[in-house]
């Protein structure tokens, strides 16, 4: 059942927001001047319905699942590692952990489906759909059922109570699936948007890109004709993968809840265009975090119209460019409520040859 997804996105408090723009223009300092800080503020305002609004309630949830696709040889890392990374997740060993206790940030970590789970499930929601997706090349990545559940999954760790939203992921071969439902989804060329991810050399990169090439000419047809949420869904189950669905399923019911969400990197954005497919008015309530080097990540920014706040060369997933993020939208919150005004600081405001 994928009814929900149609469900009616929260609205935003534009009153809240101008007056929070009202207030940037008389903080001391020349309007303006805080550039995006400034933009940063008046959004939060309106996402929560006050002029000064706080940021203290953070959910962080990391989704994590196999891909058949790896056996094609499109990752520099063996599928394993998924197993073995959730495991590091949950003994607070990963960069995700680090950073989100420094941030004060609620950290959760679902097994979607990987091909080889910790030996215990202490500290990890078991929320497992099959030992990793089918080889895309060979057959579609998910079964109809399939892809309700990781839609669903992503759906139920959200929380209406959170304050912002950060989907992570984590798969071996996942930058291959979120390529194919890139170039599904946009019609982009494998090579426009076919990165290294965890570091494969030349040849493999090559390899990735043919693999793409194979599974979008295989299913094609299952798409071919349609748009809007019945298109995204077909791309999604064809060359999709759990983890990436989970994150659709999250970002869709996060706007429909009136919690705001703040985009990872490649993968998290593509799950971004796809919740953008199913539901259009979900992009209201995304901001994106940074920019990663995975190749096909800027023009995936510029087909959403999103300027990330950081560009910092990162390529790691898990949420991490995100929570790195919360400290430039921390500072703007802080500014916007603890400045004085041109009035309270008897200080003159400008206007005189502006
Ligand atoms: O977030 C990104 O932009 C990003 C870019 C490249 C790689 N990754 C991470 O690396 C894994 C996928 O890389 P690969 O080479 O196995 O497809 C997966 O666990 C992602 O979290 C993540
Ligand atoms: C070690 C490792 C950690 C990761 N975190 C997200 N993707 C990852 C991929 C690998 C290989």
């Amino acid at each position: 059942m994928t009814d929900w997804l149609q469900q009616p996105i929260a609205a935003i408090d534009d009153e809240a927001r101008v007056a929070a723009r009202a207030r940037q223009g008389v903080l001391t300092k020349p309007p303006g001047s805080l550039g995006r800080l400034e933009q940063l503020a008046e959004a939060f305002a309106g996402w929560q319905g006050r002029v000064v609004p706080a940021l203290s309630d953070i959910d962080i949830v990391v989704f994590a699942a196999d891909h058949g696709v790896a056996a094609r040889g499109v990752s520099a890392f063996d599928p394993a590692v998924t197993g073995q990374m959730i495991a590091n997740f949950a003994a607070g060993g990963a960069a995700i952990c680090v950073l989100a206790q420094r941030r004060d940030a609620r950290l959760s970590i679902v097994d979607l489906g990987a091909v080889a789970p910790p030996a215990n499930y202490a500290g990890v929601i078991d929320a497992r759909i099959a030992a990793g997706t089918a080889d895309f090349t060979e057959s579609p990545a998910m079964q109809v059922g399939e892809l309700e559940q990781a839609l669903q999954a992503g759906r139920e760790r959200v929380s209406s109570s959170a304050q912002l939203f950060i989907g992570g992921e984590m798969g071996i071969g996942n930058t291959t699936a979120a390529a194919a439902i890139l170039a599904g989804l946009t019609g982009a060329a494998p090579a426009e948007v076919v990165g290294r991810g965890t570091g494969i050399d030349s040849g493999g990169l090559a390899r990735k890109q043919a693999v793409v090439a194979a599974g979008l000419d295989r299913h094609r047809p299952s798409w071919d004709g349609l748009d809007g949420p019945a298109k995204a869904l077909a791309v999604l189950r064809c060359v999709g993968g759990f983890e990436i669905a989970g994150l659709t399923g999250a970002f869709v019911a996060a706007a429909q809840a009136g919690v705001p969400v703040l985009m990872d990197g490649f993968i998290a954005s593509v799950a971004a265009l796809c919740a953008r497919e199913i539901a259009p008015d979900c992009g209201r309530w995304q901001l994106f975090g940074h920019c990663s080097a995975e190749a096909g990540h800027r023009y995936l920014l510029e087909t959403l119209d999103a300027k990330p706040l950081l560009d910092l060369g990162m390529r790691l997933g898990e949420g991490s460019g995100a929570a790195l993020a919360l400290g430039v939208i921390g500072d703007a919150l802080a500014l916007h409520a603890g400045m004085a005004t041109f009035a309270e600081a008897g200080v003159t405001s400008g206007g005189a040859n502006a």
